[in-house]
Formats: structure tokens, C-alpha cells, sequence
């Protein structure tokens, strides 16, 4: 297995088998989870393989939810999922799948007094990695792994959010996990953090099966090589980027005015607005973009929330 452990400069690179999709690592069938009246998950199916593939939704839509069934965080109501091969069903299954799996959850719950080391070594601990020499030198490859080598001996409170999200993924990458699941973790990041971050989440996807949650649509068109798209807790779409963006060919064009008709229209910073839904005769149509396709998946209500 391809581990992380290159530069974080250069380039995001289109990793081996962006387009390819691979025989499944994680198969989930009919998923479901309630809290009280609230369908958070209401019938999720999906495939996932090796490489990134993101999940977009708007507010709301069940995403952290997922994550957190799919990282065993917590039990569905209906439904089952293998992941690896394992069935977190069983005791023994969902064992096997924790000593393989990497969580960045939504709010790691960092303490800050912790220096970036100590929080993966302690993490590195919780993994059951008890020799200690093969430990510590697993946390220097996963914080070098990040680009943080250098402020390993910081506490957690003194680095940037950018670092400390760095720190999250370094700590979710201990072990070398198959199973790599990503909540948000470009959220507040400034753009080249965020780029630089979208390499490191490229390369953890050479060989491994990574689900990443994000709002960012430039996060899936850049790294990934399928998208699922969840709203009120149902898989609304799932394949390739370029599937959900060909979705929109013919459905985006451009006016002086805000379409009434339109599903989603918003102005753009040339002052015109850009439209989305079923043009009128003659439109200006443009080139549509993943975020439309996204748009066009979601109808009304959740597209208003989502965009
Ligand atoms: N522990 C909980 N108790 C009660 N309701 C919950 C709980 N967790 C999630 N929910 C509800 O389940 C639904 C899905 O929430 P979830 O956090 O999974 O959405 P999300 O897509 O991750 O949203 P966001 O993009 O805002 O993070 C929401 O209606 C939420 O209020």
C-alpha cells in the first residue's frame, strides 16, 4: 500500500485511476438511522473503492451521519455495510475494521496543551501500536507525512487551524489504515491550504479507499474519482464528477436579470446571473461546472440550502 509520505508542494496530481472505478471496498445496503422524528439516513446504498470519493450535501443532509456509521462511531437502525471486507455487525468484524480504518471526524476535540507529537502519539496509542519504538517512528512518518516535522514539539494551541488540520489527518493516517474517512477537513482552511491539503488527501487515496465530506464542489471536481451526492438522507446521486457535471450540459445560462423560472440563479462577479434549471427558448447557455450538476441533483428546497 502507497502511503503518504510524499512533498506536500507541487502541483494537486490527478492520481493513478482518477476516472477507474475498482472492484468495491465498502459495499453499505438500505442504511438507515433515526433521531427521534428526524430520518438522518433513510435508505442508503452505495459502493465505494480504491481513491477519493467525495460526499456533497447540503446542511443537514445525513453526511456526518454516514461518516460516523461508516467509522462505527454508531450502529444504524436497518441496513448493513462491510467495509474491507469485514462486517461491523459482529463484534469480531467491527473490531477488525477499527484496527483498519482512519477517522478525521468534524471537530477532532483536540487538547490544546498537547504538542502536535503527543496528540498522534497518544492517538497511536488508542490504535494498540504497543511497541514503542515501531510507535514513535510511525508518528514521525505520519507527521512528516503532513509537512509538520518541523513543529511536531508545539503545542496544539499555538498552530495555525491549517496545522491543526494537518495534525487531525496525520493522526487519522497512524496505522496505515485501508479505510480512510474524512469529515470536512478543508473547512476553514485559507485557498492554499486548501490545495495543499487536497494533495495530501490525493496521495492518502493511491491504494487506499478515502470518503471524504465536504461543501467545497472544487474539492470533488480536483481529487475526486466518484461523487456521491446525500440530501435528506438519501443517496441522490452517485458516479463520476463528470457524470454529475454532464447532468447540467444544456441547463446553465447566463442573463442580465434573475431568471424567475430558474431552479437556482445567482448573480456572478461580472453582474450577470447565472442560471440554472429549464432554459427559456434562445437562452445564453454556458459551460456548466460540477457545482451545477450538484445543483441540478438537488431540487428546489435543498438546492436553495445546498448552494
Ligand atoms: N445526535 C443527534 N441527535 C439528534 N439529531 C441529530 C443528531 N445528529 C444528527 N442529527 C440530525 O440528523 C440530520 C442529519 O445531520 P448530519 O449532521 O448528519 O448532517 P450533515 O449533512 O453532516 O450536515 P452539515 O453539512 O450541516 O454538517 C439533521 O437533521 C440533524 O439535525
Amino acid at each position: 500500500m502507497t502511503t503518504a509520505s510524499a512533498s506536500a508542494s507541487g502541483p494537486v496530481p490527478g492520481h493513478g485511476g482518477r476516472g477507474a472505478s475498482g472492484p468495491a471496498t465498502v459495499t453499505a445496503t438500505d442504511l438507515s438511522l433515526r433521531f427521534g422524528g428526524t430520518r438522518a439516513l433513510d435508505g442508503v446504498s452505495l459502493r465505494l473503492s480504491h481513491g477519493v470519493t467525495g460526499l456533497l450535501g447540503p446542511n443537514g443532509a445525513g453526511k456526518t451521519t454516514l461518516l460516523r456509521v461508516l467509522a462505527t462511531a454508531v450502529p444504524p437502525d436497518g441496513g448493513r455495510f462491510t467495509a474491507l471486507g469485514h462486517d461491523p455487525g459482529t463484534p469480531s468484524g467491527r473490531l477488525a475494521l477499527r484496527r483498519t480504518l482512519g477517522y478525521l471526524p468534524q471537530n477532532p476535540g483536540f487538547h490544546p496543551d498537547f504538542t502536535a507529537f503527543d496528540f498522534v502519539d497518544y492517538v497511536a496509542i488508542l490504535k494498540e501500536l504497543t511497541d514503542r519504538t515501531a510507535r514513535l517512528g510511525e508518528v514521525r512518518r505520519v507527521l512528516e507525512a503532513v509537512d509538520l516535522s518541523e513543529v511536531r514539539g508545539k503545542r496544539l494551541k499555538r498552530l495555525s487551524g491549517g496545522m491543526r488540520q494537518r495534525v487531525a489527518l496525520a493522526a487519522a493516517l497512524v496505522g496505515d489504515p485501508g479505510f480512510l474517512v474524512l469529515d470536512e477537513p478543508t473547512v476553514g482552511l485559507d485557498p492554499e491550504q486548501r490545495m495543499r491539503f487536497r494533495e495530501l488527501i490525493a496521495q492518502a487515496g493511491e491504494g487506499r479507499t478515502v470518503l471524504l465530506s465536504t461543501h467545497q464542489t472544487e474539492d470533488v471536481a480536483m481529487l475526486c474519482h466518484r461523487v456521491v451526492v446525500l440530501a435528506r438522507g438519501r443517496v441522490r446521486f452517485e458516479g463520476a464528477p463528470a457524470e454529475l457535471t454532464a447532468r447540467a450540459a444544456g441547463r446553465v445560462w447566463s442573463s442580465a436579470e434573475r431568471d424567475p423560472n430558474a431552479l437556482a440563479g445567482w448573480r456572478t462577479g461580472m453582474g450577470a446571473f447565472r442560471n440554472v434549471g429549464d432554459p427559456p427558448k434562445g437562452a445564453d447557455l454556458v459551460e456548466p461546472t460540477l457545482e451545477d450538476g450538484y445543483l441540478l441533483v438537488l431540487d428546489g428546497d435543498d438546492a436553495a440550502v445546498g448552494a
